[in-house]
Order: C-alpha cells, then sequence, then structure tokens
C-alpha cells in the first residue's frame, strides 16, 4: 500500500505535527489530519477545502483536489478507509497489541456474547473493557456508544484509554458494516468468536453472499497467534474458517467440537446445560442463549481460563440489558419480555423460546416493528413470524429514521396471512400499542415487546426523542391497574 502513496507540498509527512485524527471535516482543527472517506451518502473528498480552511495540517484522500493549498500536505492512498485504520492504530501506540482482544461477529449474539464475556473476565479479576451496542465499558466506567463498532479512529482512542487504564482484556462486538468500512482492520485480535448468519443488513450489503464474506473478512484477517471459534451448527459456521490463518475451533450442541454442549431443560428459570461433560443451572433462558453461553465458555478457556471456574461464574451471570429481559406486573403477573430481536431469526428464537417455557393457558402478545432506513425483505417476514408464534399481534413503529412509518407497517401486513389477519391489528404510536398489548393481557400472560430492547430513544427524521420500552410497559402495567 505505501509504495502507492503520493505526498504533496511537504517534504515527508512525517514531519508534520499531528495533533488529532478526523473523518469529519465539521470537527477538523489546526493540527488534525483530514481523511476523505468515500461514504454511502456523500463523499468525503468534497468537504477536503471545509477540512482545509478550517486549518487541517494533513489531508489523506483518494483523488487529488484540483487545486493545492499552500502549507497543507496531501497524502494521496488506494483506499482512505484502510489507510486510516493503519494510521489511527498507529496514532494510539497500537492498543490492541497491549490487550488480549476478543471480537465477536455474526447475525445475531454479539452484544450478549461480547457482555457476558467482559462480565466473566471481570468476576475473574481481570480490567477489562467492552464496545458493544448497549455501551462500551473500561471496567466498570460506562462511555456511551454510537455504533456497535465505533470508526477506526475512536475505536483505538478507546481501546488506548483502556490500556492506560490497566486492562489487560477487551471484548468487542465487530459489525459487519465495521469489516466493509476497515473500522477493525489493524487491531490486532487473540481471538474471534463467530455467533451465526442469518437475514439482515441487505440493504447494505446489496446480496446476503456479500454479507457472508464481510463477516468472513473478520476471520480471514485474524493472525496465526489467534483462535477462531465457531458455531459448528451454524449452516455457515465452517464457511466462516475456510480461510483463516487462525486455530480453528468449533463449539456445538449437536455433534462433534472442541466445545460440547447438550440441552438438558429450557426453563422459566433458566437452562440447564451438559457442558464438556458437567452438568450445569444457568440462569439466562432460551437455546439460543444456550448457543452464547457455549461461545463464551470456549473463548475463556481457549484464553486460557480454568473451565470449572468459569463455569461457576458463567452459571450466575444474567444477560445484557434487553436481552430477554422480563418485568413481572405486580398484580395480575403479566410477564412483559423486553427483546432486542429486530431480525427474523431473533424474532423466532424468541418466540420459540417464549412456546418452549409457557404454560398451556397463557396468552401470548407480541408488540414489534421494523426501523426505517434498513433491510426492508425483513418487514413482511417479521410480520408473519409474529403472527406465528403469537396469540395476539400488534403492529407498531420501530425507529422509523427518515422513512414514513404508515408504509412500514404497510410492507409488514404484506406478511400477515388471511387466517391471522383478526388476531392483529396495527397501531403506529408504540407507546399506545403497548397500552394496547397491556390492555389484552389477561392474568399470568406474556407481553413481548420487541425490536429495541435497551434502547432509550425512538429516531424520527433525524431526532431521537426519549423512549423506553422498559419503561413504557412498567407505566402502563401502573396506569392499567395490572
Ligand atoms: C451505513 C453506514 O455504516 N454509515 C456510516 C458511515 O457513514 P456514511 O458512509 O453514510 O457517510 P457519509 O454521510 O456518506 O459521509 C462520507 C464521509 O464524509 C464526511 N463528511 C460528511 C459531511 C460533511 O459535512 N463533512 C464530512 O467530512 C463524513 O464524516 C464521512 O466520513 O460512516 C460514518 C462514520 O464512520 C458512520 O457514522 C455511519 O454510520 C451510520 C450513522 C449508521 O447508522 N451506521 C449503521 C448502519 C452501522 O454502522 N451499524 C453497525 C451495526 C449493524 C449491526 O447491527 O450489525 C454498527 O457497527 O454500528
Ligand atoms: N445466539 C443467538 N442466536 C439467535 N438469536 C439470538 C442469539 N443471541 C441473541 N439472540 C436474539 O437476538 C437479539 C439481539 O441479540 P444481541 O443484541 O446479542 O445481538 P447482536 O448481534 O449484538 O445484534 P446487533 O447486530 O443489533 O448489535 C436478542 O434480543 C435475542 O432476541
Ligand atoms: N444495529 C441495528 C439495530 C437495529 C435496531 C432496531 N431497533 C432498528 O432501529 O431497526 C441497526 O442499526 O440496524
Ligand atoms: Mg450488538
Amino acid at each position: 500500500m505505501l509504495a502507492d502513496v503520493t505526498v504533496l507540498n511537504q517534504h515527508g509527512a512525517t514531519d508534520v505535527p499531528v495533533q488529532a485524527l478526523t473523518l469529519d471535516s465539521r470537527q477538523a482543527a489546526p493540527g488534525f489530519v483530514f481523511f476523505a472517506l468515500r461514504g454511502a451518502a456523500t463523499d468525503g473528498h468534497h468537504f477536503i477545502s471545509n477540512a482545509v480552511q478550517q486549518g487541517v495540517s494533513v489531508i489523506i484522500c483518494e483523488s487529488l483536489p484540483a487545486t493545492l493549498e499552500p502549507g497543507t500536505t496531501y497524502v494521496q492512498v488506494p483506499d482512505s478507509a484502510e489507510a486510516m485504520a493503519h494510521m489511527a492504530a498507529a496514532f494510539y501506540g497500537h492498543p490492541s497489541r497491549s490487550l488480549q482482544l476478543i471480537g465477536v461477529t455474526g447475525t445475531n449474539g454479539k452484544t450478549t456474547c461480547a457482555t457476558l464475556l467482559h462480565k466473566l473476565l471481570r468476576e475473574l479479576g481481570y480490567h477489562t473493557g467492552l464496545l458493544s451496542t448497549v455501551q462500551n465499558q473500561i471496567d466498570e466506567e460506562v462511555i456511551p456508544a454510537t455504533h456497535t463498532t465505533p470508526d477506526a479512529i475512536r475505536l483505538n482512542e478507546l481501546l488506548a484509554r483502556m490500556v492506560k487504564a490497566g486492562c489487560t482484556h477487551a471484548c468487542m462486538e465487530v459489525s459487519s458494516h465495521a469489516v466493509v468500512q476497515h473500522r477493525t482492520t489493524a487491531l490486532r485480535f487473540a481471538g474471534g468468536i463467530f455467533t451465526n448468519l442469518t437475514h439482515d443488513h441487505l440493504d447494505y450489503h446489496g446480496t446476503f453472499d456479500n454479507y457472508l464474506k464481510a463477516k468472513k473478512g473478520f476471520f480471514d484477517q485474524l493472525p496465526k497467534s489467534a483462535f477462531a471459534l465457531t458455531n459448528a451448527d451454524d449452516k455457515r459456521g465452517l464457511v466462516m474458517l475456510q480461510n483463516t490463518a487462525a486455530r480453528r475451533e468449533t463449539y456445538s450442541l449437536r455433534g462433534a467440537a472442541t466445545f460440547r454442549g447438550k440441552l438438558l431443560e429450557n426453563a422459566v428459570h433458566g437452562l440447564y446445560l451438559e457442558v464438556d461433560g458437567r452438568e450445569v443451572q444457568f440462569r439466562l433462558i432460551g437455546v439460543f442463549n444456550a448457543y452464547n453461553l457455549l461461545a463464551v465458555y470456549g473463548a475463556a478457556v481457549l484464553l486460557g481460563e480454568d473451565s470449572s471456574e468459569v463455569l461457576t461464574v458463567l452459571s450466575g451471570l444474567l444477560s445484557a440489558p434487553g436481552r430477554f429481559e422480563p418485568i413481572v406486573s405486580p398484580k395480575t403477573r403479566v410477564t412483559g419480555i423486553i427483546d432486542y430481536a429486530h431480525t427474523p431469526d431473533a424474532l423466532e428464537n424468541v418466540l420459540d423460546t417464549i412456546a418452549d417455557i409457557r404454560q398451556p393457558s397463557q396468552q401470548v402478545i407480541t408488540v414489534v416493528g421494523c426501523g426505517g432506513n434498513r433491510d426492508a425483505g425483513k418487514r413482511p417476514v417479521m410480520a408473519n413470524l409474529a403472527c406465528q408464534g403469537s396469540d395476539r399481534v400488534v403492529l407498531t413503529a420501530d425507529n422509523p429514521r427518515f422513512e414514513d412509518p404508515l408504509a412500514i407497517l404497510t410492507e409488514m401486513q404484506a406478511g400477515v396471512k388471511a387466517q391471522d389477519l383478526a388476531k392483529v391489528v396495527t397501531i403506529p404510536d408504540r407507546r399506545e400499542a403497548i397500552r394496547t398489548a397491556v390492555l389484552l393481557a389477561g392474568p399470568g400472560d406474556i407481553v413481548l415487546v420487541a425490536g429495541k430492547g435497551h434502547e432509550t430513544y425512538q429516531e424520527v427524521k433525524g431526532v431521537r426523542a426519549e423512549f423506553d420500552d422498559k419503561k413504557v410497559l412498567k407505566e402502563m402495567f401502573e396506569q392499567l391497574g395490572k
């Protein structure tokens, strides 16, 4: 890559003092390096002159502007995002090299696995960082997250803060967007975990094959020193490791694998599993969580931890916020479940879990919507799955973003089969939808509020208004005397 770099207006970019890095001209200031990135909505190259006006020292770009300002260094590279990843890692002193960094990728389960591994390592006595959809953490210090995987600059900055705080380990989610946009390029991972691959984000990746390649790209980049731990029961589990240089390891609930689990019981009070020959009761609910637990167990053992100690700690852990989080109404014992299921596979898993643990007398009422400016293909599928697994369904808005919430609901309704029409109501206002579901619930029934989990906002036309499914549900229980 370096052979292709062209430096103009200075004798060498290394002589230019640099105070900070940015990918956004609006944040640029004297002493900054500005990276011109080609994005999905616009092209950072259009903002080079703005960045120069704001006094940046260095511009990293793929094509040079027609006029070069004296006093500014221009570095032309084949791929600005890739160059940014390498420069960000170097600028922050390659923090990933001072950590046992574990990356988790897959369609569902990343937050759950990364959070569980973080909690486990904390309990085992390590100073540990976490980068996740819900929040970033340095030990117990919480730093709000804007992305599942931050951009390369923010990512390296956060890892450097972890190193400075004395962390020896860090757990992070690696989204498919992150791989494609080189957010994790130039990090040194000690291990990678694959959870599963199902339908999501086809709006961004175009085809399922591209989506698969993005996830696989993470394992292709792992070094020989790392482990690559995959779900052998997932259709794409082994493909992920096909070209990795890392040590290949597997986990399975069904057959031969490095880490074997057997489902003994999936009950309302938790999972009872046999793990590597030992029977253990866990507090997490649902078969999908049996996979998450096995993955985390395997990763910890591969990091050199004692398997018995790992199981003891894991058995006491609760899941990540907004992941199958139960809230029981005080009077009529309605069980509310808040879950971040926003993909067809996640919704199906959650409803299957509810089917496994419910009593025949309990009705299931599901509140669900689909996000705007995201994969539209999942909308009818999710509405249909909600109908298959529930007695009543309230279709509502998720985060409409820049789309018309009614148009999203029309696309969802298209997935409702004629015989299910009678069980569906459509209420665009999410608060009213939750209220209706609670009204429909008789004593002991189950209300699943899917899609937004831990989120504390609803995003409409670029504005995030306060909205918390958990709070609203509790409020409705109280208001309606449930
Ligand atoms: C689709 C996507 O991933 N978008 C990310 C991408 O933005 P973009 O490609 O749209 O950028 P753009 O608006 O076209 O701008 C191009 C460049 O011009 C720059 N610019 C723009 C305007 C200006 O005045 N000056 C300027 O310099 C921008 O800073 C950017 O560098 O690069 C930005 C900077 O890193 C990200 O903030 C942005 O995330 C947006 C907000 C987003 O919603 N991303 C989601 C889809 C995402 O990444 N999700 C995954 C999780 C998915 C999962 O669940 O698995 C995640 O890791 O969070
Ligand atoms: N291993 C799993 N397999 C399938 N579904 C799962 C699994 N783990 C969790 N889920 C379901 O998916 C939802 C999202 O889980 P989680 O937040 O852990 O996934 P994620 O991969 O981090 O999602 P995102 O891509 O949005 O960050 C959960 O609320 C649950 O419904
Ligand atoms: N990380 C996912 C989160 C989706 C959450 C859901 N509530 C929605 O808004 O679609 C995304 O950015 O696509
Ligand atoms: Mg996540």
